[in-house]
């Protein structure tokens, strides 16, 4: 059982962590039919376009500082109940700009949210920035700007998402050197919807160290050996790749041929209730089907800890917790995670 053990993540999208519940409730607080994209309590999307679509309609409905303040709040609260300790969250100055919010006003709720958190839960977060990849280069560039400008001291990364499919990496090297230079952890999307060159190209053009997905380098294992030297660190989202079709399932997913090849790996849930799955139940899933033991889950939260974006006293007390090898009350036990 899964569901004591202590958790970290280091990949969710804090947008994609609004359950349908919550995006319904907004739904009716602004006089939106969300009907076209939320049936009963599962969001509606057939491939990764479709699914975007549903995300961006979904985001436009956090409009305030408070918005994003209960929706941190309410993600992080039901993880903790899940045995997490840490998690990064992507945020998306973007997708608050959309829905009429600054990115100043955005990242301060989301901080309140977070504060919340950890006084009722005892859960630290830190916030990423990330640039969306298919809205271009410019775009990407104003994201990282904001990030170095130093809009909240829980900011302590930038990255990018979006469609991998579009534009060469090379284009967005300028945004992650200027983030690079203002101090921040670097991390970005790859090897989830485009293959090994694109895993490559993220070594390449931005020397990252860490990777969002990458499972998609098992398709070249010189890539794989390179990923290994280099201990770049991939955050792997098993539930989000089966659910797009990246994996057929868990039981085949490359999990397990990554950690055998001595790739740092981490586990995550990505979007969670739009791919189906929580943090909790990514643990699950590893131990029921991909066969990892107790030991094995610890030293993915261990590598968590070791590759956040976090000052080195956190980092400190938060390995502390892993390895004290307590157990986390959880309560939710039933679920099975
Ligand atoms: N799985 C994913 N891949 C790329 N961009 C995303 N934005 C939100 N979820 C994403
Ligand atoms: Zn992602």
């Amino acid at each position: 059982m899964t569901h004591e053990l202590p958790k970290a993540e280091l990949h969710c999208h804090i947008e994609g962590a609004a359950s349908p519940g919550l995006v319904v409730e907004q739904a009716a607080h602004y006089g939106t039919d969300v009907s076209a994209f939320i049936d009963g309590d599962r969001f509606v999307w057939h491939d990764f376009t479709s699914f975007l679509a549903a995300y961006d309609t979904a985001s436009s409905l956090f409009r305030t500082e408070e918005d994003y303040a209960r929706l941190a709040e309410s993600y992080l609260a039901s993880i903790a109940a899940q045995g997490a300790i840490y998690s990064e969250i992507f945020v998306s100055p973007d997708h608050a700009a959309d829905a009429g919010l600054s990115p100043l006003a955005y990242v301060a709720g989301l901080g309140e949210g977070i504060a919340r958190a950890r006084a009722k839960h005892a859960i630290e977060c830190r916030m990423i920035v990330i640039g969306v990849r298919h809205l271009g280069a410019e775009a990407v560039e104003r994201a990282a700007r904001f990030a170095a400008s130093g809009p909240h001291p829980l900011v302590t990364g930038f990255g990018m998402a979006g469609d991998e499919r579009i534009g060469r990496l090379d284009a967005f090297a300028d945004a992650f050197s200027l983030a690079r230079q203002a101090g921040l952890g670097i991390t970005v999307h790859a090897g989830e919807l485009a293959g090994a060159e694109s895993v490559r190209d993220a070594l390449d053009h931005i020397a990252p160290s860490r990777i969002g997905h990458g499972v998609r380098a098992v398709e070249d294992f010189a890539l794989v050996e390179r990923l290994a030297e280099t201990t770049t660190v991939l955050e792997v989202c098993p539930g989000s790749n089966v659910a797009l079709g990246i994996a057929a399932d868990f039981a085949s997913h490359p999990l397990a041929e990554l950690v055998a090849a001595g790739v740092p790996v981490t586990l995550n849930s990505d979007d969670p209730p739009y791919f189906d799955t929580s943090l909790g139940h990514e643990y699950a899933m590893a131990a029921q089907a991909m066969g990892f033991d107790d030991a094995a889950l610890r030293r993915m939260t261990r590598t968590a800890i070791e590759a956040a974006f976090v000052d080195e006293q956190t980092r400190g007390e938060l390995l502390a917790k892993v390895d004290s090898q307590s157990t986390i009350p959880c309560s939710r036990p039933e679920e099975g995670i």
